[in-house]
């Protein structure tokens, strides 16, 4: 489905019946497509934290932990509080607990590379930078080097958030670094947060949209127009998606041809 007579055109729309369901598929999919990898090729996969993804994680370590090609995958994150990972707000942290300890194929600094939480921000979002430049096959843009994911998973605030740009924070979507530090506005809790380019140029730029919590915020974003940095994301990104379940997409049924 795509939305008609809009900004959003480009944007596919997936909706499944249920969470589980909609994990099913997108899993699915990335083993599909990680197997395709050849030649020492991997599959890099940027995940978001809060609470969508622990259904994915959950129904990835339950239901595929046997069938997915786990040497082919490289694990990085989109976003990080500045939390270690013990820390319920740890957004590695919820990987580990729900998905990683499960799977002893995944290793930290082999194919699962976090953010790290307790380090310095300014610091942190540099040394990510880097890392994720020399891991992650770039494109050239104009005179940006960007590195492409084959997948970046996003997630949607319910004040229009992604990442971890906030609105009023959109400057950061159009820097040149791949991550820096941002804040949230109302905790004044320090984040590392990729920034436009790397979301924007991913091979997918798939947002995850889980339950009846989501659905005003996509009302508003999709039926509303409201500018925040996650509808930028989604009108910009080169091929953009919006994955969930009925319950989450129910009211931008209208929109939708
Ligand atoms: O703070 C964050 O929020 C968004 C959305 O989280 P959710 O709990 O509403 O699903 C998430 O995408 C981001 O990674 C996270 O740091």
């Amino acid at each position: 489905m795509n939305i008609v007579n809009s900004d959003l055109q480009k944007l596919q729309c997936h909706a499944y019946a249920s969470p589980i369901e909609a994990s099913r598929a997108l899993i699915a999919r990335m083993n599909t497509q990680a197997l395709k990898k050849t030649n020492g090729e991997t599959y890099c996969v940027a995940l978001s934290g809060g609470s969508t993804p622990d259904v994915l994680f959950r129904v990835w370590a339950d239901q595929f932990s046997n069938s997915t090609p786990w040497s082919k995958f490289q694990f990085f994150w989109v976003d990080e509080r500045c939390v270690p990972p013990s820390d319920e707000a740890s957004n590695y942290g919820r990987f580990k607990l729900l998905l990683s300890d499960y799977v002893p194929q995944l290793e930290e600094d082999v194919n699962v590379f976090r953010i790290i939480g307790e380090a310095s921000p300014e610091r942190e979002a540099l040394r990510y930078s880097k890392l994720v430049e020399s891991r992650v096959p770039q494109i050239k843009v104009k005179d940006l080097n960007i590195p492409q994911f084959d997948m970046v998973l996003l997630g949607i605030g319910n004040e229009g958030h992604t990442s971890s740009i906030f609105p009023g924070q959109e400057h950061l979507l159009s820097v040149s670094s791949s991550y820096l530090p941002s804040i949230h506005p109302v905790t004044g809790v320090r984040r590392v947060a990729m920034t436009g380019h790397p979301m924007m140029k991913a091979k997918q730029t798939v947002f995850l949209v889980m339950g009846s919590a989501k659905a005003e915020i996509l009302d508003r974003i999709i039926n509303l127009k409201f500018d925040c940095p996650a509808r930028r994301v989604m009108s910009q990104a080169f091929s953009p998606e919006l994955i969930g379940d009925e319950k989450a997409m129910e009211r931008i049924r209208i929109s939708i041809s």
